[in-house]
């Protein structure tokens, strides 16, 4: 029952068990369970072994007619086991205990073939491999069982007396590698599908009679085959010269080369319109193999181009976006200079980018420049702007600034604005309006453009960079910036900007953007707001607390802009440094009278009024209020800083000698 491999394993245990428990005292009830335990693995175990034995006597005694006890099967009895020796013709599996080979050939076998006897009982059928029957007198047939057999590898049953047609289920055994039903009385076609075994290399069929055609088989694969002597019809198949031809002798109706009976014409063109509709079939399933794979080819081109548009575009988008912030950290940091952004953005002013606005001739107030009468420039056309050479001074949120050198050598700057949503009429009538309203520390539009889409505004080039330069610079000019052009610059900027105030008042222009980098020194080193009225407000900057930033708002949004310049111009500080807020930081210092504290270091040192410096500190917090409403207006902040800059000339100069 068990070999003596596993004999150990299954039964050593449970004795070890059971003399702990009977030395540990545990009570009776416990050790008969444990022993019927023991009882019924046993059991199980032995009834799969015992299912076996049983199919394989019945087998043997079908076979041999009930006579298999006496004779060479004798000892196929259920009280031996099958692997141990005694058991005529069976072959075992001894790693695995179990019957893989049965040798039953030329054993005086005269009675009925059942495979199911061997295929139902699945540990035979899982691990049978050869099963030899050959030379017997067995009658019946293979019935469909035998495909449960899968394991099956050799199939012999060559001179028996076995009849009927084989089964369809005989080729569903695809380990078969030989086959040997010669010499017996089989009908019946071929099963089409034996052709699929592909590892068969033995095919023996000779002596039976088998009707049909011959399955087209791959003929190169054997190494023994035979159908000779059957009752096969129809052409010979192409055996492409790996099969010899008597293999196909004595078949009658079997024509074709080499036999010498030849196919009727018939037949031949049955055969012809048959391979012609095959070659048909295979060319128009190539050809159309050939056109779906093309299709598919001009399918990935389209997506792939698709795909590259994408992603040019997006890469296009990227590059404007990135330039975008790219300036806004330049802003933010104070710490490239113009010329370093220039340096940064070689790109240019692209002449396409214009001629693009050029011909946007529908939305046009002019399809050309509109030059502002003024001594800078008497004639400035349109093409020649577009023609001269340009570099990219920066990329704000607004709108981008080249600078231009003109044919005559004359410096120019373009700023170009983009999305704003103002009619091409209203902003020729601000233009105008700008331009009435002119201060000599406001700079001055030279000309301007206007389309749907986008604004030209040309300024003249001012070579002396500008108050957040002068301030937070290399400073390359080699001069200090002292207190007293400190205040000077404050008390321009402040006269000026309450000049264009009450000039605009009524057309609600404010400045809009203002800022030191905005403020820039023209050729006598004089202070020059620049871009006048030409941006909407930021509504994301700290002061602007109003939704609506037309007219007053604007107004104030300009008083809270020129009070951080001249927090910047007291200070020496950035607007915005190290994340801390210049307005917020000099307001808690000054609450903490520390105000000293605050201011610029080099401004200290000079003869510097420290009076004068407090009360411009003052100006300016108001100037910062947080309510819009509290902040002075920019006359009222002209006035006060004109008074403290006359007190501060007055008593500098009764200093003087
Ligand atoms: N007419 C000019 N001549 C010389 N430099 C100028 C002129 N106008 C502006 N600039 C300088 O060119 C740089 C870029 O100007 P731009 O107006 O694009 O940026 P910004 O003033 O920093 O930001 P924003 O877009 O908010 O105005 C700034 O440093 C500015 O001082």
């Amino acid at each position: 029952m068990f070999t003596s491999s596993s004999f150990p394993k299954k039964v050593l245990i449970p004795h070890l068990l059971l003399s702990k428990l009977r030395s540990s005292k545990m009570n009776k009830i416990t050790i008969w369970m444990i022993l019927i335990s023991i009882f019924v693995i046993l059991q199980t175990t032995s009834s799969v072994e015992d299912e076996v034995k049983t199919s394989l006597i019945n087998f043997i005694a079908k076979l041999s007619n009930n006579n298999s006890q006496s004779g060479l099967f004798s000892g196929w009895n259920s009280s031996s086991d099958p692997c141990q020796g005694l058991w005529q013709g069976v072959i075992c599996d001894t790693q695995y205990n179990s019957v893989r080979k049965l040798f039953l050939n030329s054993s005086n076998l005269n009675g009925e073939l059942d495979v199911g006897l061997l295929c139902n009982v699945k540990p035979l059928a899982d691990s049978l491999s050869a099963l030899h029957l050959e030379t017997n007198m067995i009658t019946g047939g293979i019935s469909t069982e035998i495909a449960s057999c899968k394991q099956l590898t050799h199939l012999h049953m060559s001179k028996n007396q076995l009849s009927g047609s084989l089964p369809d289920s005989l080729a569903m055994l695809n380990n078969l590698k030989q086959l040997d039903i010669s010499n017996n009385k089989f009908t019946g076609d071929l099963p089409a599908d034996l052709s699929r075994i592909s590892g068969l290399t033995v095919f023996l069929a000779q002596n039976n009679q088998l009707t049909g055609q011959i399955p087209k088989f791959d003929f190169s694969n054997f190494e023994l085959f035979d159908v000779s002597y059957n009752k096969f019809s129809g052409p010979m198949p192409d055996v492409k010269g790996h099969i010899p031809e008597r293999s196909f002798l004595g078949n009658p109706e079997l024509c074709g080369d080499p036999l010498p009976k030849e196919c009727p014409q018939s037949l031949q063109d049955k055969n012809n319109v048959k391979d012609e509709n095959n070659d048909d079939k295979s060319k128009s399933s190539s050809n159309n193999q050939i056109l779906m794979f093309v299709g598919y080819l001009v399918l990935g081109l389209v997506f792939l181009f698709l795909i590259m548009c994408w992603v040019y575009k997006r890469m296009k988008r990227n590059e404007k976006v990135d330039g975008v912030n790219k300036i806004a950290s330049v802003d933010d940091t104070i710490d490239k200079q113009p010329e370093a952004a220039s340096m940064e953005y070689k790109s240019g002013f692209s002449r396409s980018e214009i001629s693009v606005a050029s011909v946007d001739e529908s939305n046009l107030v002019s399809t050309s420049l509109i030059v502002l009468p003024g001594p800078v420039v008497n004639e400035l056309k349109f093409e020649d702007l577009l023609k001269a050479p340009a570099e990219l001074l920066g990329r704000g949120k607004y709108g981008s600034l080249y600078r231009v050198i003109y044919e005559n050598g004359m410096n120019l700057v373009v700023k170009r604005i983009k999305g704003w949503a103002i009619s091409s009429d209203d902003f020729k009538v601000r233009m105008e309006r700008l331009d009435q309203a002119k201060h000599p520390n406001v700079m001055q539009a030279v000309a301007f453009y206007c389309s749907k889409q986008e604004k030209l505004l040309v300024y003249e080039y001012q070579h002396n960079g500008s108050l957040l330069r002068l301030l937070h610079g290399t400073g390359d000019t080699g001069k200090a910036f002292e207190w007293t052009s400190r205040l000077g610059v404050a008390a321009s900027i402040s006269e000026a900007l309450a000049h264009m105030h009450q000039e605009l008042e009524h057309d609600g222009i404010a400045h809009g953007n203002l800022k030191s980098s905005n403020i820039l020194l023209n050729n006598n080193i004089e202070p020059c707001i620049s871009e006048y009225g030409l941006m909407v407000v930021d509504h994301n900057q700290e002061s602007s607390l109003l939704g609506d930033l037309t007219g007053f708002s604007a107004f104030k949004e300009d008083v809270y802009g020129f009070g951080v310049i001249l927090l910047e111009l007291l200070t020496g500080k950035l607007v915005h440094q190290n994340g801390i807020n210049l307005a917020e930081w000099v307001n808690s210092v000054v609450r903490e009278e520390w105000t000293v504290e605050v201011f610029d270091r080099s401004l200290l040192s000079e003869y510097a009024s420290e009076e004068t410096m407090v009360s411009l500190l003052q100006v300016a917090l108001k100037c910062v209020d947080r309510s819009p409403e509290a902040r002075p207006s920019m006359n009222q902040v002209a006035v006060m800083i004109n008074t403290l800059k006359e007190e501060e000339d007055g008593s500098t100069s009764s200093l003087e000698p």
